[in-house]
Parts: C-alpha cells; sequence; structure tokens
C-alpha cells in the first residue's frame, strides 16, 4: 500500500512545487514507484516535469468533478519510477463547481482507492489556499509535509493551517498525520534565516526535518527547463538536499 503526503500551505511561493517535484523525483530514483498529483491549477508541477499542458485533454479536474478516472489521467515523465497526474487551468474552476456536490471533500480519496496499490509514494502539491482542493488532498492523505519560507512573516498563517489539518483529523481523516515542516530558501548569511529556523524549531518541536533547503539558483533554473533536480543539475547543493530529504521521508515509513 502506498504512502499519500500533501504538500501544503496556503502561502504561495514558499517552496510547495519544487519540493514536490524534487522529492518525487528522489523518491523515484531510489527505486520507489511514485506518482505525483498536481492538484494546484497553476499547474506548476505539471510543467516542471516537462509535461505540455496544451497536450492534455483530462486532468484532475475530470476526476474530482466527472468522476472521471484517476488512473486514466495518468502520464508517464521523464524520470524512471515516477508518473504524474497533471493539473490545467480548467482546475481553478473545481472549487467552486465542487461545492453543491455530495462527499465533496471525498472526490481525490475516492478517485485514489484504485491507483494506490500500484504505487509505493503519491505525493501532492497543494494550491496556496485551504479551499477544497486542499482540503481533498487532506483527506486523501497518510501525512502532511508543510514547507516554510526562512523569509519574513514565516509563521503567519501557521495556525490557521494547523487548524484546518485539525478539523480535517477531526471530521474527515482521523489517521492523517503530521510528518513535518521543512525549512525552505534558507540562506545562511542572515540572521533572519537562522531567526526563522529557532522560530519553526519552537512551534514544531522535533518535527522538522533534519534538511534545511537553501536557496539555490539550480532549484529556480530547472523548471524551465521541464526538469526536476535530479535530471538537470544532479550534482548541485539543491540536487543534494533534495536526496537527502528523500532519505529522511523514507526512514519516517
Ligand atoms: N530552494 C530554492 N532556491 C531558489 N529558488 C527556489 C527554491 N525553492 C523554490 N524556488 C523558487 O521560488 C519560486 C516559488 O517556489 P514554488 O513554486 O516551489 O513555491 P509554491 O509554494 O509551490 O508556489 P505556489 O504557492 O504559487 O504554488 C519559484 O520560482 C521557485 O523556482
Amino acid at each position: 500500500m502506498s504512502k499519500v503526503l500533501a504538500i501544503t500551505n496556503q502561502k504561495g511561493g514558499v517552496g510547495k512545487t519544487t519540493t514536490a517535484v524534487n522529492l518525487s523525483a528522489y523518491l523515484a530514483m531510489k527505486g520507489k514507484k511514485v506518482l505525483l498529483l498536481d492538484i494546484d491549477p497553476q499547474g506548476n508541477s505539471t510543467s516542471g516535469l516537462g509535461i505540455n499542458k496544451h497536450h492534455i485533454k483530462k486532468c484532475i479536474y475530470n476526476v474530482l468533478v466527472d468522476d472521471f478516472p484517476l488512473d486514466a489521467i495518468i502520464v508517464p515523465t521523464s524520470v524512471k519510477n515516477l508518473d504524474l497526474a497533471p493539473a490545467t487551468i480548467q482546475l481553478a474552476g473545481a472549487e467552486i463547481e465542487l461545492v453543491p456536490t455530495v462527499s465533496r471533500e471525498v472526490k481525490l480519496k475516492n478517485g485514489l482507492t484504485t491507483v494506490r496499490r500500484d504505487y509505493d509514494f503519491v505525493i501532492i502539491d497543494c494550491p496556496p489556499s485551504l479551499g477544497l482542493l486542499t482540503i481533498n488532498a487532506l483527506t486523501a492523505a497518510d501525512g502532511v509535509i508543510v514547507p516554510i519560507q526562512c523569509e519574513y512573516y514565516a509563521l503567519e498563517g501557521l495556525s490557521q493551517l494547523v487548524n484546518t489539518v485539525n478539523l480535517v483529523q477531526k471530521h474527515l481523516n482521523p489517521l492523517l498525520t503530521f510528518e513535518g515542516a521543512l525549512l525552505t530558501m534558507y540562506d545562511s548569511r542572515t540572521n533572519l534565516s537562522n531567526q526563522v529556523v529557532e522560530e519553526v524549531k519552537n512551534f514544531f518541536g522535533s518535527k522538522v526535518y533534519k534538511t534545511i533547503i537553501p536557496r539555490n539558483v539550480r532549484l529556480s533554473e530547472a523548471p524551465s527547463h521541464g526538469k526536476s533536480i535530479l535530471e538537470y543539475d544532479p550534482k548541485s547543493k539543491g540536487a543534494e538536499v533534495y536526496e537527502s530529504l528523500a532519505e529522511e521521508v523514507l526512514k519516517g515509513v
């Protein structure tokens, strides 16, 4: 049975997609069968893995709104062992269209039931909101990973996020666990980054990954080439840290 991990933070631009793509790539490199599920209407995980969104006829929108089978939208990627369930901008409508439907929070979980046995890991790249798409991810997931950017106001909104996770645990998914907070875009030259590391450790205690993701230009360049860091520059610092994160995640299984 697979482990389903949602990469969530309602704050934009904190490294959710970068983490979803590169963690998935390194888990796959280590021989695990991985499905990356893109549920962000921006579709950055989809294009970041070199999939042309204009060529996609059915995406995760159809699974959530039309009960289309998930296995029918899955595409292989250029990374061995890594498949993708793509998102296109059509998904932006799902947040509203799902509102009046029955069992609107469990659409993704239901969609996943038929494919879970085919994968060791399912990684979900969430949108920057706590709306129905993220609720679907949290309801379908076994664990939550929260990337936190080492920047001003890093902790802002985290109580709201923790509250949402608690509510989902209480009403929809009692087995959901908090896997860990992941510090991203760390800059060792600034006091601010070090301050954020301390604040996040105070807030989350032991639930902070030892791996800290530094700012790394190669990580920001890779998506424009449609590649994970594993393919774009496997010798870079960015590659090294995502490999180490994958090892930590594997230890937690
Ligand atoms: N460690 C890093 N070093 C340098 N740039 C990074 C790093 N992580 C992410 N970035 C860049 O920062 C920007 C935001 O990252 P990313 O898209 O992963 O965040 P996100 O949380 O998924 O955003 P959104 O909330 O819009 O979905 C991107 O341009 C990405 O390439």
